[in-house]
């Protein structure tokens, strides 16, 4: 919820339901899925997919919403934008997310189709890889951007999923303007290595028009900069205006900030569950300690704290008290 001072973060993102299976590598070949991606899927796909997976549970996700609960957890003041549909799941997702302590407005799409999905399968290694269904999602278009909520918002984060669809990219645009012309900050997660690719152009438009701070894993960053590994790719990125924290994985995270590069190493997890979620804790507990006013690798720290707790369960959204872990 705001503060008097209005919000620490603002999301704006998908609004998805996870369902939860686990299955071994051989599944992923099967059904082609690329390992640890994103792969977009249409309503008869995920259907057969439903169909030929044994789900365990089902959890509200989308990657900027998982943000803005862990965020929220952490003690920020946080927001949402996102698009549902008037279903079981719809209900849901904003029951979650009000429950989490967000402000969330529910914009109600008025179209057939039903609240977005991801069909997520878990592999013993505990890696994870998503078949998104977007349903509502892309009925979310610049007219369900608050710039009043997002003038109020210290940072405005946005993922690089809303890109797949035209009129959520409109929707980000304003959302970035608005928060720039209100002297605010805007945060972009790069989302997946496959979205990169699709988007690599317009990302780096964006980032140079309109961006303070990338989130993206070593994979992305690398896709984006089109590097042939993490080194050079941070040395294209350090030649940029903006702070940047690229994920490691167990390998933690590197943190640019005016072309300096720092590493902080991530915390020791004794059991890998399922990292859904992992990249969105970590901006989470970077994001809350900017808000706070730490230095960039106690902002890193915080998010690999908030990353370890999310990647020792099932799901993408902290399940202990991530404000008592503060203390
Ligand atoms: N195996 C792991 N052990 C400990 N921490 C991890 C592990 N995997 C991920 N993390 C934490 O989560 C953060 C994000 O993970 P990463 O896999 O890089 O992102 P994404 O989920 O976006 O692909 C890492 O910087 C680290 O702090
Ligand atoms: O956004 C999606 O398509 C799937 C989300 O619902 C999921 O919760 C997610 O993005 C997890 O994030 P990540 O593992 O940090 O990439």
């Amino acid at each position: 919820m705001a503060s008097e001072n209005g919000f620490d973060v603002l999301g704006i993102g998908n609004a998805i339901v996870d369902i939860f299976a686990h299955e071994d590598d051989e599944f992923l070949a099967l059904h082609g899925m690329p390992k640890n991606s994103m792969t977009l899927v249409d309503a008869e796909r995920s259907a057969f997919l439903y169909g030929s997976m044994r789900p365990v549970a089902k959890m509200s996700g989308g990657s900027v919403a998982n943000t803005v609960v862990c965020a929220a957890g952490l003690g920020s003041a946080a927001a949402f934008v996102g698009k549902v549909a008037a279903d079981e799941f719809g209900i849901a997702f904003t029951a979650d997310l009000r429950a989490a302590g967000v402000d969330f407005g529910a914009e109600v799409s008025s179209g057939l189709t039903g609240t977005a999905c991801s069909l997520i399968v878990v592999t013993p290694d505990g890696h994870r890889t998503m078949n998104t269904y977007l349903g509502a999602c892309v009925e979310l278009t610049a007219a369900d951007v608050d710039t009043e909520l997002v003038s109020r918002a210290r940072v405005t984060c946005v993922e690089g999923y809303l890109f797949d669809s035209p009129p959520a990219k409109e929707a980000v645009l304003l959302a970035a303007r608005t928060a720039r012309a209100a002297g605010h900050r805007v945060a972009l997660t790069l989302s997946d290595s496959y979205c990169v690719e699709r988007h690599r152009e317009e990302f780096r438009d964006f980032i140079e028009e309109h961006v303070d701070l990338v989130f993206g894993n070593e994979a992305e960053v690398v896709s984006l900069c089109e590097t042939d590994g993490l080194p050079a790719a941070l040395s294209a990125l350090a030649e940029r205006d903006l702070i940047a924290a690229v994920t490691r994985g167990a390998h933690g995270s590197v943190v640019l900030e005016s072309g300096r590069a720092v590493e902080v190493p991530a915390e020791t997890v004794a059991r890998i569950v399922d990292t859904t979620g992992a990249g969105d804790a970590y901006a989470a507990g970077f994001l809350h300690g900017l808000a706070r006013g730490l230095d960039l690798p106690s902002c890193a720290r915080t998010g690999s704290a908030a990353a370890a707790e999310v990647i020792g369960h099932l799901g993408s959204r902290p399940q202990a008290d991530l404000l008592l872990d503060e203390a």
